[in-house]
């Protein structure tokens, strides 16, 4: 698996405040990597300096293109050039047209998507229509194709916006608390179909998540963090029985809502 991210010592202030201090960290092509903390820890700061929504006061961001040979530093993008480059975002609200169908959404995303590849050849409403149909069928939501967005299942909103973030072809995927307001089944469906695509499209994938039953049962990694920095990296096996993680974020909680199963 070859690494395509590489995020070397970025900080951010806020006057006399450091939100993020010294973070680093790598994501490899098919992995999924959480990033998880309390309240506060500095995970979505993180993720927008990643993501170009924030500039960071030092640090680089290097996305790394084996097909190129080269490396471009994400820092010094807008987020339009990031998205462009092949980083897609989902957010916490997911972002949607609920006036707009299903499909029509993801039309509009795959156009989106056209546009910025600047393609001589655009495709005909057809052609994306059943791009759009695959996209939706990959997400196992082929039969919601022709309702109106505002009447889906909030789980089945999540997953909209997913593909419309994979019309754009990502080759890695930030994803801001994808389970946010799921019931547990629905949350493990989403992540299961994530971590199924994150390998079928060899994308990487780093999302922030505050339920522990999503992170310790999809990713492969876990980074933690507390207060601005990082204080532990590893496995769901070594973050759990991390003493400093236990201390400062898990304490019992990873065991009653595992046991729990909520
Ligand atoms: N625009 C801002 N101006 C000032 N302080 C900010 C700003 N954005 C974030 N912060 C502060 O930076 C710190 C990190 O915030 P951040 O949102 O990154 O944390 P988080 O780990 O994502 O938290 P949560 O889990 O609650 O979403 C917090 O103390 C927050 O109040």
């Amino acid at each position: 698996m070859k690494t395509i991210l590489h995020v070397d010592n970025i900080s951010k202030a806020y006057g006399d405040f450091w939100a993020v201090s010294e973070v680093s960290l790598s994501l490899k092509e098919g992995q999924l990597v959480a990033l998880i903390g309390p309240n506060g820890a500095g995970k979505t700061t993180t993720f927008n300096m990643i993501g170009g929504q924030t500039k960071a006061n030092q640090g680089h961001v290097w996305f790394i293109r084996p097909e190129q040979g080269d490396r471009v530093d994400l820092l010094v993008r807008r987020s339009d050039e990031i998205c462009a480059l092949g980083i897609g975002r989902t957010f916490q609200i997911a972002e949607i047209f609920s006036s707009l169908t299903v499909i029509e959404n993801v039309q509009l995303a795959l156009q989106a998507a056209q546009h910025k590849r600047l393609s001589l050849f655009n495709r005909s409403h057809h052609d994306l229509q059943a791009e759009a149909k695959d996209l939706l069928d990959a997400l196992e939501m082929g039969e919601h194709a022709h309702q109106a967005a505002s009447e889906i299942a909030y789980g089945d909103v999540k997953r909209l916006e997913l593909a419309m973030a994979l019309a754009h072809q990502p080759r890695l995927l930030l994803m801001d608390e994808p389970a946010a307001g799921m019931s547990p089944t629905e949350r493990i469906a989403m992540m299961a179909l994530t971590k199924k695509l994150a390998q079928q499209r060899n994308m990487a994938v780093l999302f922030t998540e505050h339920s522990m039953d999503v992170v310790f049962g999809f990713a492969d990694e876990i980074i933690v963090m507390a207060a601005g920095r990082i204080i532990a990296k590893g496995t769901p096996d070594e973050i759990r029985s991390n003493p400093t993680v236990q201390a400062v974020y898990l304490g019992s909680t990873v065991i009653e809502e595992r046991s729990s199963g909520s």
